[in-house]
């Protein structure tokens, strides 16, 4: 394509029109990977929807449509399913071997940022006993993981989304300034029902067993959740954070994107019934949307790490 076709004006397009380029990454999007492992009659599965962006020096591919350093996405499409036939194991792991084959093979690869989210199956179970290669999809909950790459700097970031947690009793929600607009009733017993959305960030240069720290988060979480009176989900959420970092020494930080699935207690009166906190309505919008994060004291901050990272604060 010719400068002027492109709209760059005859030269490079740093400046000649007061146009240039800003910063840019690219690659394929949700490739959506399965790999059974069928080494014994006892089948594994890994399923996993993966993404690969490149960043690096790619001017001359948008300024003068020369392609000569344009990895193609079908490239990386087709590698990420090339690297599943060795195994997949942590997906934390499996793109850091991404991440290592692109800035490692191509020079002007600078960094990137990989992505993945991986879906949960469970054995199906009939009689007590489970079956060898049929599985049935747990629950909603998804594992994600990202890795972002910038020069010498790598951020890997784990985390869930979907977990769908509910309790009953041990909630409340009291001391909340009132103004004219206020009409929410303070109550210390209530339902407190959220869909947890968290991503934790590995310390620079932990390398842990990604697969047992998951397991042993998400136990943190589910406990810190079920335990003790919630005054509010933001405690909570701040408990859910401590409860991790606590004992998950890898871990920097963490960040929560909490929906407060609200259940009202139905008013009955009018049909001559009371209401204990027995029959509640279930609103699905709008919703409170509690988010932060909680980190180590004395640790630097990552921006870089959460860049693109869409849906926390
Ligand atoms: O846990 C809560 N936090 C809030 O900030 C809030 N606001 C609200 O109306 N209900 C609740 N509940």
């Amino acid at each position: 394509m010719s400068d002027e076709a492109n709209g760059n004006g005859g030269n490079s397009g740093d400046g000649g029109n007061g146009i240039v380029l800003g910063p840019n990454r690219y690659g394929k999007a949700e490739v959506r990977l399965v790999r059974v492992t069928r080494d014994t009659a006892r089948h594994e599965v890994d399923d996993l929807n993966v993404t690969s962006q490149l960043r690096g020096d790619f001017r001359a591919a948008h300024l003068e449509g020369d392609n000569a350093h344009v990895v193609a996405t079908d490239t990386q499409k087709n590698t990420i399913f090339a690297f599943a036939r060795d195994g997949v194991g942590a997906p934390e792991e499996f793109l850091q071997r991404l991440a290592d084959h692109f800035t490692g093979e191509f020079d002007w690869v600078t960094g990137g940022r990989w992505l993945a989210e991986r879906f949960a199956w469970e054995r199906i179970a009939s009689d007590g006993e489970e079956h060898d290669h049929a599985f049935v999809r747990s629950g909603q909950e998804v594992r994600t993981a990202a890795v972002v790459v910038d020069g010498g700097v790598r951020h890997v970031l784990g985390g869930l989304q979907d977990l769908t947690v509910m309790k009953t009793t041990d909630s409340g929600f009291e001391g909340f300034p009132r103004d004219r607009y206020t009409t929410l009733q303070e109550t210390a017993d209530r339902i407190l029902a959220t869909s947890v959305a968290v991503r934790w960030r590995f310390a620079a240069g932990s390398r842990p067993d990604y697969d047992a720290l998951y397991g042993r988060v998400r136990a943190h979480l589910l406990a810190s959740f079920a335990e003790g009176y919630s005054p509010a989900l933001q405690a909570t959420l701040y408990d859910m954070g401590r409860a991790v970092l606590e004992t998950e020494a890898e871990l920097d930080e963490i960040r929560f994107s909490m929906p407060n699935r609200h259940h009202f207690a139905v008013d009955l009166a009018p049909f001559g019934l009371d209401n204990p906190n027995e029959v509640f309505f279930a609103v699905d919008r709008p919703y409170g949307l509690i988010e932060a994060s909680v980190m180590r004291a004395g640790v630097e901050p990552a921006p870089a790490a959460w860049e693109g990272v869409a849906g926390f604060c």
